[in-house]
């Protein structure tokens, strides 16, 4: 047992992968079992501080959400000269909002079947926490990450000369993952931390608590409208009370569908607004429909 913090003692660090006042994320192998992982380290709240308050609640809301495909996994947490320091899953994909970034400047669109495949993973992750009797609060697509594994697809042996030369055909398979969970909160006695006001509803602004599982499904449905190229998002004033009223752009390059989808989404009311559980079970998101 060596007085060497443990950060620097199990990790090496590879490079900084973001940066806030939140803290500073890191892209470290663990030297003992080799894997990546993605370190935060932000300084140790203010014992009795809201700050206190939100940095235990991400690590207990890590702790109910075990595992589950689409919330980022969580592996340990820890206090060291006077910083809070947590382990979660790397995604190697970086997050929602760089893809957004990335492709507005390479004029490379989401595609309908790209933005049913987000909507799809990211209500999969919300049903699973509304399940838990919890709340995002706070969805947006720099919360939502993205690991790209490569996959055998096929391999196809070249007869030509007796097979002996194998070409494979790898198919790069994307899953989106829920992550942050600092704003997380019970659904019986939330605790509203306020999450990204882009992503906000008037409801919540109002401290209506009622509906909080429609929060969530709102502020996805506003992070589909912006990756279908909807954005950029405003933080107040007269448009922000527009969308709000339910006037959203329509998308033209995308099917009547999914722009009522998103319309519903983001209704103003919230009890019309569709449950993660219908969500997923909509005809736009169901690939070979339920006839
Ligand atoms: C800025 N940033 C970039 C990335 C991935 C880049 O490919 C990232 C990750 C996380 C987080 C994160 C968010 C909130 C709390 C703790 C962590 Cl580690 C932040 C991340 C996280 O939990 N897992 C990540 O991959």
């Amino acid at each position: 047992e060596s007085n060497i913090p443990r950060y620097k003692q199990e990790f090496h660090e590879l490079k900084l992968i973001g940066a806030g006042e939140f803290g500073s994320v890191y892209k470290c192998i663990n030297r003992l079992d080799g894997c990546t992982y993605a370190i935060k380290k932000s300084l140790k709240p203010v014992a009795g501080s809201a700050n206190e308050k939100t940095a235990l609640n991400e690590v207990y809301a890590h702790a109910v959400l075990g595992k589950h495909q689409h919330v980022v996994r969580y592996y340990s947490a820890w206090a060291e000269d006077n910083h809070m320091i947590i382990q979660n899953e790397f995604c190697n994909g970086g997050s929602l909002a760089d893809d957004i970034v990335k492709r507005q400047n390479e004029n490379r669109p989401f595609s309908e079947a790209e933005l049913h495949q987000l909507l799809l993973h990211v209500a999969e992750g919300l049903r699973y926490i509304h399940s838990m009797q919890l709340v995002h609060m706070d969805i947006k697509p720099g919360n939502i990450f993205i690991s790209k594994e490569k996959r055998l697809l096929a391999v196809n042996y070249d007869s030509a000369d007796d097979g002996f030369d194998e070409e494979e055909t790898l198919e790069e398979e994307i899953t989106y993952k829920i992550g942050d969970l600092g704003h997380v909160t019970s659904i019986s006695n939330p605790t509203v931390e306020e999450g990204d006001c882009r992503y906000l509803t008037t409801e919540i602004l109002g401290e209506d608590v009622s509906h909080l599982t429609k929060a969530d499904i709102f502020a996805l449905g506003l992070t589909v409208y912006e990756a279908a190229g909807g954005g950029p998002l405003p933080k107040n004033g007269p448009e922000w009370h527009s969308i709000r009223q339910g006037n959203l752009k329509v998308l033209p390059q995308y099917s009547r569908d999914l722009n009522e989808l998103i319309k519903l989404m983001t209704h103003p009311n919230p009890e019309t607004r569709p449950s993660a559980v219908s969500l997923i079970q909509h005809r736009v998101l169901c690939p070979f429909g339920n006839k």
